[in-house]
């Protein structure tokens, strides 16, 4: 076939997704098709819109009280998991890591396991032909122990479902990964892989050596080095998820000139390029 621009071409390479939160992957016109659902019962969602920019990261995070209203029953979570898994096909994608944050709705009737009952069966039911896609499930920074190891048991259970990891993700302002650790050193104990949220904001600095001393197998963002941090990562080759758009929306990159991924591309540290 012909390729008329690079455009075309990129969008038919073939492409692996490592990155990619559920609910943060919502297209406009999921979105849209979500609110006209929703909007009779609640009719603030009518005016809620994506903005195209934002001041700082902590704006990125309140987004998501709109966006979880959108998300909030069963039908919806499996309407919104078809659709991303949908338009990443369409755009050339044929291996995919698909991660979320198992969550309740009492008033909706969804708990956390039948969130995930949803999820797994629609990634099973609506996977796209020609496409591979697999779960990371995600324990939030602002969880208590007591729900992150909530969340392991749930990977647990749901591990012959297409669970291959567990993640640390959340509002990168809060919570204290310290309080979390044990939910995942027992994960780790228990054979999954980690993947961590790294370093995305100054104040994660301090925390680092927490983070890294629990041996994840990839890092999300890792936007700030430090020079400790670095020198493990480097050593141990620790593969960054790279997630330029996020960065340069969430202002945690100045723009796409200045993105750390040409250092790690000089330095010769193993990277994959993300979307989210
Ligand atoms: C910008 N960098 C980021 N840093 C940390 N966590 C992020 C994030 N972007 C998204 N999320 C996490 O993904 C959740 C939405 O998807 P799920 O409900 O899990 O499917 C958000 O609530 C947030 O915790």
């Amino acid at each position: 076939m012909l390729l008329t621009s690079l455009h075309e071409f990129c969008i038919q390479l073939p492409k692996v997704e490592l990155h990619a939160h559920i609910n943060g992957s919502l297209s406009p016109s999921t979105m849209h098709q979500l609110r006209t659902r929703k909007q009779d019962m609640n009719p603030d969602l009518a005016s809620f819109k994506v903005p195209e920019s934002l001041d700082h990261i902590k704006d990125f995070f309140d987004l998501f009280k709109f966006i979880y209203q959108l998300t909030d029953d069963e039908d919806s979570v499996a309407f919104a998991t078809e659709q991303v898994m949908a338009e990443f096909a369409k755009d050339g994608v044929r291996y995919l890591e698909l991660r979320t944050t198992p969550r309740a709705n009492p008033a909706k009737g969804m708990t956390k396991t039948s969130y995930l009952q949803t999820v797994t069966a629609t990634l099973k039911e609506r996977c796209p032909q020609g496409m591979t896609v697999n779960l990371i499930i995600s324990i939030d920074r602002r969880n208590t122990l007591e729900e992150a190891q909530q969340v392991v048991d749930l990977a647990v259970a749901f591990r012959d479902k297409g669970v291959v990891a567990i993640d640390l993700c959340g509002d990168c302002t809060k919570g204290d990964f310290d309080t979390l650790k044990p939910a995942f050193e027992r994960a780790r104990q228990l054979g999954f892989p980690l993947t961590l949220h790294f370093n995305e904001v100054p104040e994660n600095i301090p925390e680092a050596p927490s983070l890294l001393s629990v041996y994840p197998s990839r890092l999300g963002h890792a936007t700030l080095l430090d020079d400790s941090s670095r020198s493990i990562i480097y050593d141990r080759r620790i593969p960054v998820e790279v997630c330029m758009t996020s960065n340069v929306i969430s202002k945690t990159v100045p723009s796409y000139e200045e993105h750390h991924l040409k250092t790690l591309l000089l330095e010769d540290h193993p990277f994959v390029i993300c979307v989210r």
